[in-house]
């Protein structure tokens, strides 16, 4: 059968074990043929392989609700509900999405995107189940990285008091983006080299002898479903949840999946199927990759595992040249630490990491907890950095404002994926933050227009004492590292085209040097500010500009609502200017998926829109 013949699950459930054996190795020849030309979430998908199609084999989606956590490793899930053939749009413009998306599939009961929200969310769908006397499954699938969240914790805290029927399918492969960390990975270590596995295959060999039923072991555990109670083995680490738990399983071996599947189909309340996988399975470069590299991937060549897309010259990553600039600082400073949840890859801290290894703390997918843990190393005289990707500080609203910001306390915090990120889509896309925490006392907000301007922020950041914002996007920019210069509070700077100018922009990030750019070759006589504080801003300067005739527009990349021209409007109220702002920025709703450029241009707020409006606005 071709990959893309697959139209529904119900094409693979006639199939015997080495049909199904002969699939897994097709799809994963697919994944990576199909992935080396789009980019995607390469390991988690090679991974999950067999467990996919083991679970398609023995439950009835979309009855049965298949809930991916994160949504990253849903590929395999698409496609055998019949989306292998959308593939070569994978996370493009108008493609498929690389999560899973209601409106995408009926197959696709849950969206997500952010970790750890695939056990609650199974609960709610196993209460409406019951409350509505309906029947169907209900089966989380989360990893081992997900499951160490403190979501996951409260999820578990209720799930064990609330007894719903759901199979909680527990993927463990040791791996988060990189390597797991902290203490529940030893946990579930531990559980990995248990006897469980063991003594319910002898419980189960005993079951089947006693009963006679021979060694026809697929059709044997239809028969064992309804006394699956006697061969759940305790766990001490899921059972003190009261959740029954089968494992650890060869997630590799189909024929061994379907069995415990068909066993735990209609077990009575929530059960744990904990199966081990290898994360990146079959592709050597990725099954041998500790650092994350493979977890997501631009395009890549298969024989050699380059990749494809290449920086230009003397270009760096945005996150890097923080960072590289954080290494700078800190080997004469010994109170700075460095913190990430679980991105120490995509923040680029590695370096750091290995440098200064007791200074450095890779806290899991747990942004609240690393921000209170940041905070209080702030309390105590260290200097804190903590890198968090935009969307993913949404979880961290509370502890900025109520442990970092009401404490007044200086942690160094970069933004990082500030602003549209591209493919990632709607959950991903860091244009929240702006609005989210202007009105955060305390707190500053900066982002610089170039490299030189995101290390004197750096630098600046850790000579003052309160807390304070570097937004950085994803993408790169050009580098030739100079020595640091502190950058006073809250001061703007503007470039004119000439002493006489027609129009003023305010704008923020990389876009500064564009437009000033653009504006230089079609001489286009506008004054450009580079707003690098979007809290507090140069009011000294926004006088200046209220004062003058010419008509002010306020350039945002990010959400309108609360943003950059949200306290410019603000401001020109409270001082009674009558002046009008025009303003570019994103309205009220998310932004799907696709190339940065392409997504810029469909919101509107690319450069071309903004040079639409300001010849508007002139002539
Ligand atoms: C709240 C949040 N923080 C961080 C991330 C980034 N992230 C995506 S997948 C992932 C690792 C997940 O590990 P695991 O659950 O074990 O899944 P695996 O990829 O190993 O299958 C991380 C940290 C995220 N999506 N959401
Ligand atoms: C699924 C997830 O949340 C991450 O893997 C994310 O896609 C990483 O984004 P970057 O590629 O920008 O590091
Ligand atoms: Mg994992």
């Amino acid at each position: 059968m071709k990959i893309t013949d697959i139209q529904s699950p119900k094409d693979i459930k006639t199939l015997n074990i080495n049909e199904l054996e002969v699939i897994a190795e097709d799809i994963r020849t697919f994944l990576i043929d199909s992935i080396s030309k789009t980019g995607g979430h390469l390991s988690s998908n090679l991974g999950i392989v067999e467990l996919t199609l083991a679970m398609h084999y023995v439950y009835n989606s979309s009855n049965d609700k298949f809930i991916y956590d994160v949504g990253h490793q849903s590929y395999v899930h698409k496609i055998l509900t019949g989306r292998a053939k959308d593939f070569p749009t994978l996370r493009q413009f108008d493609g498929l999405a690389g999560f899973q998306k209601r409106y995408e599939s009926e197959h696709d009961p849950w969206e997500a995107g952010h970790s750890s929200t695939s056990l609650s969310a199974a609960l709610g769908f196993a209460v409406a189940r019951d409350l509505n006397h309906d029947d169907f499954q209900v089966l989380p699938v989360i990893g081992d990285g997900a499951m160490a969240n403190g979501m996951s914790f409260e999820a578990l805290n209720q799930i064990g008091s609330e007894k719903r029927k759901m199979v909680i399918v527990f993927n463990d492969n040791e791996m988060s983006i990189s390597k797991n960390v902290g203490a529940m990975s030893h946990v579930f270590t531990r559980l990995r080299a248990s006897k469980g596995y063991t003594g319910f295959k002898r419980d189960l060999s005993n079951y089947l002898s006693h009963n006679k039923v021979g060694n026809a072991v697929l059709d044997s555990m239809r028969n064992l479903k309804n006394n699956i109670k006697n061969t759940v083995v305790d766990s001490s680490f899921f059972d003190e949840f009261g959740l029954d738990y089968i494992g650890p399983v060869d997630g590799h071996d189909l024929k061994e999946l379907i069995r415990v599947f068909d066993a735990v189909k209609n077990h009575d309340g929530p059960i744990v199927v904990h199966v081990i996988t290898t994360k990146g399975k079959g592709y050597e470069y990725a099954e041998n990759d500790d650092s994350g590299k493979w977890h997501g991937v631009g395009k890549f060549n298969i024989k050699t595992g380059q990749s494809l897309s290449s920086v230009p010259f003397n270009h760096l990553d945005w996150s890097s040249i923080l960072s590289e600039g954080l290494m700078e600082l800190a080997k004469d400073d010994p109170s700075i630490v460095a913190l990430t949840p679980a991105m120490c890859s995509g923040s680029k801290l590695l370096k750091f990491s290995e440098t200064y290894p007791d200074r450095f703390f890779d806290c899991g997918i747990a942004e609240e907890h690393a921000m209170t843990f940041a905070a209080a190393l702030a309390a105590t005289e260290k200097k804190p950095f903590i890198s968090i990707y935009s969307s993913f500080l949404q979880r961290a609203y509370d502890q900025v404002n109520h442990d970092v910001a009401r404490m007044d306390l200086p942690v160094v915090i970069a933004v990082d994926r500030a602003g549209i990120v591209g493919e990632d889509g709607e959950t991903h896309h860091g244009v929240f933050d702006i609005s989210t925490f202007r009105s955060t006392p305390n707190l500053i907000i900066t982002q610089p227009k170039d490299a030189d301007e995101a290390r004197n922020l750096l630098y600046s950041g850790f000579k003052q004492d309160h807390p304070w914002m570097i937004r950085i996007p994803r993408g790169t920019v050009e580098y030739k590292p100079k020595p640091f210069e502190e950058i006073a509070l809250g001061s703007w700077t503007i470039w004119k085209f000439c002493d006489q100018v027609d129009a003023t922009v305010i704008a923020y990030g990389d876009d500064v040097d564009k437009i000033i750019q653009k504006a230089k070759v079609n001489e286009i006589n506008i004054a450009v500010v580079n707003a690098r504080f979007l809290k507090p801003m140069d009011t000294e300067m926004l006088h200046t500009l209220f004062n003058d005739d010419n008509p002010l527009i306020v350039y945002e990349t990010d959400m309108l609502a609360g943003g950059l021209s949200s306290g410019i409007l603000e401001f020109k109220n409270d001082e009674g200017y009558a002046k009008q702002v025009k303003r570019i920025g994103i309205g009220d709703h998310y932004v799907t998926h696709g190339s940065i450029p392409q997504l810029r241009k469909h919101e509107h707020i690319d450069i071309n829109s903004l040079f639409d409006l300001i010849v508007r606005e002139i002539s």
